[in-house]
Parts: structure tokens; C-alpha cells; sequence
């Protein structure tokens, strides 16, 4: 089963260093989050994966082979972006039938099934769609084509609640019944906590959390009592964030508690969720798009 080895991947715009030294790996069969805030270098780390871009330095690697330049590891990656890169006038029909002509096969019957249920007309041009329609073309194509690896870039922009939703099941069950590798990058953290299996956090241009979502969320802790006992409890741990309310205070800490730590009467400690551990983690580090 192939496997993608990203090894020290750097990318550069000019002067701003955006990938700093990016080092992880995706194994086959398994569903990825790809967190990070506005400009934390998502988009530009799955172009490198996919060849849409290049790295400045270091590689992208499937099973020890360069994905630059390599037609077989291609066909066997999908990227759903932001940009949309068919015709206006290209109807959904053809859209289809041009992934099946790139990739060598597709599940019609699936796209059909999904057309039918998000209410997509297979005759409909796709210019004369709207921004979430051309959303869920896109999604739909994602889902009916043969390959090992898919990836999402922002899957859901656009898209009402209803259809995320049904996004979301019909992303399970297309995994169910071919399990394959799946990585999305998105802002909506929570909706996607319970699909993910691990997440990654990037943020200034680095890897910050690379794990299985459970253990993350088995490491994350909010700390609540009087101030005093909380700073006290929290000597020493990784507090990564804290909000006070009155005399209230309450420690985020990511890592692991101290078990020979008394725990006094007035503290209640809790396991914090992705969202809030994302936002703590990353908070401060806005990325300013450079002049
Ligand atoms: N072609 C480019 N030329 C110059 N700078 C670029 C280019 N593409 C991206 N950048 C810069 O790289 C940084 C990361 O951008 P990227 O789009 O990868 O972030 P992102 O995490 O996907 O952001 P968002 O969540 O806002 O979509 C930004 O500072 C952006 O301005």
C-alpha cells in the first residue's frame, strides 16, 4: 500500500518563508485534518504534494519514489481546490467524462447518485453555477475518481449546512466501501473532529501537532477554579492559553498532567475539544500576507 513521505519540505515567496523544514508522513487508508489559520501555508503544502507547485527545497515522496515529473503517482492523487479549473461553459456531464478521460475510469454511478442528492443537473454549464454548486461539482468529482489519495482544500466553502452535512456522511461512506487516503484542510474544525482520525496543525510555516486525534484531545485539559489555585496547580505543565472571569480562572494546558500532583477540592479539570486547542495553539501568530 503506498504511503507519502513528505521529507523537509521548505517553500519560499521571495523573501517570506511560508513551509519551513516540513517533515510527515500519510499512510494508505486513513482520514487527515489539515488545520492551520489564514495563511498558515495549507494551500501551498498540498500544491507541493500534488506538483502544482515545487518546493524550494526538500521532497514529496510515494513509496521512495519523487512525485515530480512521475504521470503514475499523479493519476493516483486528486486535489479539490478553491480554484476552479473548468470552463464556464463545460456542462457536469462532460466534467465527469473529462475525469474519467484523466484518470482512466470513474464511478458514474456514485456521481449520478450524488448529483441526484445534492440536486445537481448533469446538463447544468458550470459557470452558471453557484460558488457553493461549483463547491459540490468539484466534491463529486473527488469521490468518483480511482484514486489512492484525495485531497481538500477547503471541501466545504460555500456550502449550507444541509448539504456540508451531507458532504460529511457521503465522505464516510465513500471511504467505507473504498477505503482510500483522505486529507482535508479546512477552518471548520469542529464539524470535522469526529471524522478526522489525525490531525495536523500548521502554523508559522511549521508542523505543531502531528497525531491521532484521541491522543490529542487526551493531552488537552482546561483547568478551572479560584486563580490563585489554578496558577498554582499549573506550575510547570504547558499552559498554552488562559481566560479569567472574576475570581474564575481557567489554564489550557496541551500535554501531559503531573500525576504526583495534588489535585486540590476547588479545581475541575476537563478535556479540552480540537477547536479550542486549535485556537489556543495557534493564537498570536497571524500570518501577514507580505508586500
Ligand atoms: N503565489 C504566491 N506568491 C506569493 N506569496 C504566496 C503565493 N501563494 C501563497 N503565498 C503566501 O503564502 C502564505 C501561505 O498561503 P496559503 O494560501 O498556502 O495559506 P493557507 O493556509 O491555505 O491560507 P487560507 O486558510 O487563508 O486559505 C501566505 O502568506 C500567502 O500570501
Amino acid at each position: 500500500m503506498a504511503q507519502i513521505k513528505i521529507d523537509h519540505v521548505t517553500r519560499k515567496f521571495g523573501k517570506n518563508e511560508v513551509l519551513k523544514d516540513i517533515s510527515f508522513e500519510l499512510e494508505p487508508n486513513k482520514i487527515y485534518g489539515l488545520l492551520g489559520r489564514n495563511g498558515a501555508g495549507k494551500s501551498t503544502l498540498l500544491n507541493i504534494m500534488t506538483t502544482r507547485i515545487f518546493a524550494s527545497s526538500g521532497k514529496v515522496t510515494m513509496d521512495q519514489q519523487s512525485v515530480v515529473e512521475n504521470d503514475d503517482i499523479l493519476a493516483d492523487m486528486f486535489l479539490m481546490s478553491e480554484v476552479d479549473l473548468y470552463p464556464e461553459r463545460m456542462r457536469v456531464e462532460k466534467i465527469f467524462k473529462q475525469a474519467e478521460l484523466c484518470y482512466g475510469s470513474f464511478d458514474y454511478k456514485k456521481a449520478y447518485k450524488l448529483a441526484e442528492e445534492f440536486g445537481v443537473k448533469l446538463t447544468a454549464r458550470f459557470g452558471g453555477l453557484s460558488t457553493g454548486y461549483h463547491s459540490i461539482v468539484k466534491l463529486i468529482v473527488a469521490l468518483c475518481v480511482p484514486v489512492n489519495f484525495v485531497f481538500f482544500d477547503e471541501p466545504v466553502l460555500g456550502l449550507d449546512a444541509n448539504h456540508r452535512e451531507l458532504f460529511y456522511q457521503e465522505l464516510l461512506q465513500s471511504y467505507e466501501e473504498r477505503p482510500r487516503t483522505f486529507v482535508i484542510s479546512t477552518h471548520l474544525i469542529e464539524e470535522i473532529a469526529q471524522i478526522v482520525e489525525h490531525v495536523f496543525i500548521l502554523d508559522q510555516g511549521k508542523i505543531v501537532i502531528d497525531d491521532e486525534t484521541q491522543a490529542i484531545i487526551d493531552r488537552s485539559y482546561a483547568i478551572t477554579g479560584p486563580k490563585k489555585a489554578v496558577s498554582d496547580y499549573s506550575v510547570g505543565l504547558n499552559v498554552i492559553g488562559h481566560q479569567t472571569l472574576g475570581g474564575l480562572r481557567t489554564d489550557y494546558i496541551y500535554g501531559d498532567l503531573d500525576d504526583e500532583r495534588v489535585i486540590p477540592d476547588t479545581i475541575k479539570i476537563e478535556h479540552v475539544d480540537l477547536q479550542k486547542l486549535f485556537v489556543y495553539l495557534t493564537e498570536g501568530s497571524v500570518n501577514y500576507v507580505k508586500e
